[in-house]
């Protein structure tokens, strides 16, 4: 196996979706840069930083949506800037691993304050922050129930639900479309986050933008579970989040004298910042309208 190997094998992992989920795909990428830099050896500090550039850039290209997967990226790499890399990438990468987890850590504690005794929550596709917001109203005594939807077409729905009944919580699976059918029985919706723009609109799982709608419509609060790294720089300079759009396969096949049937299947969808009504970070709850100062205050560095 050569040192390379490390990165790929992350990459595919990540392009696979064996690691999956925002917050996930960070840290592994960011583990990944650890053990190659520990692992490669002999080398010029000059060909060491290309190495470690371009194994940046590979495991970045894996899923294009997460800006988690940039940003930790950048956040390790930022070390080849300073004296001894390969000591400070290492730092770098534990930094980021740490400070990944206790965010979604302190997630749970600010957002559980928004959950009420007797709370009935819904959430979508599988979030660990959008989890430990309700495990942490869980573990306070709160009286909660949790409906998750399947999500389709890869249903994280499922690993949501089981998750949370393993944990002791009344849950329910519904299927996706029967959201505005349920939402009578609804008090509070929470989702994670792939990424949250500079005018504070929500990237996250296909799906999210009418589970949004729905709760606005009957006045259900809807908020989004959202570490800081998974607020997305560039879009402060204009740039768009690209949605990515898997497998045609991932959704139905057809037979032979039906291909000609056209399937699409973007895995993301955006959620205009007006519809939510606020997003939990590690530093606090901030309105949509606090994003931009958010990437301003937190990622001006990755810019300059
Ligand atoms: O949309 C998804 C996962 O999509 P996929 O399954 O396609 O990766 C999650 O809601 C966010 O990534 C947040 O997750 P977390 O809070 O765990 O970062």
């Amino acid at each position: 196996m050569s040192e390379i190997d490390i990165i790929k094998e992350t990459y595919e992992k990540i392009k696979n979706m064996e690691i999956r989920g925002a917050g996930r795909i960070g840290r592994a990428a960011a583990k990944a840069l650890k053990e190659y830099a520990l692992k490669i050896s002999n080398l010029s500090e000059e060909e060491f930083k290309n190495k470690m550039k371009e194994a940046g850039d590979l495991l970045i290209s894996a899923r294009p949506t997460a800006v988690s997967l940039p940003n930790a990226v950048k956040y390790v790499l930022k070390g080849l800037n300073e004296e001894n890399p390969k000591e400070k990438i290492i730092e770098r990468a534990d930094e980021f691993i740490n400070s990944s987890l206790k965010a979604i850590e302190n997630i749970g504690k600010f957002g559980a304050n928004r959950i009420k005794d007797g709370d009935t929550i819904l959430t979508h596709c599988n979030s660990e922050a959008a989890i430990s917001v309700i495990k942490t109203a869980y573990d306070e005594g709160k009286d909660i129930k949790v409906f998750c939807t399947e999500t389709r077409p890869r249903n994280q729905g499922y690993i949501t639900a089981k998750t949370l009944y393993d944990y002791g919580i009344d849950v329910t699976l519904i299927v996706d479309s029967a959201v505005r059918y349920f939402i009578k029985d609804i008090d509070i919706v929470v989702v994670g986050a792939d990424a949250i723009t500079a005018n504070g609109c929500l990237v996250n799982k296909i799906g999210t933008s009418q589970i949004a709608l729905i709760a606005n419509e009957s006045r259900v609060p809807f908020l989004t579970a959202a570490e800081t790294y998974k607020f997305h720089p560039k879009t402060i300079v204009g740039e768009l989040i690209e949605i990515e759009e898997r497998d045609p396969e991932e959704v139905t096949t057809f037979e032979e004298k039906y291909k000609g049937i056209k399937i699409r299947n973007p895995a993301f969808d955006v959620t205009p910042a007006k519809y939510i009504d606020a997003i939990i970070t590690e530093i606090g709850l901030i309105p949509p309208q606090g994003a931009w100062y958010i990437i301003e205050k937190y990622f001006g560095w990755l810019e300059k």
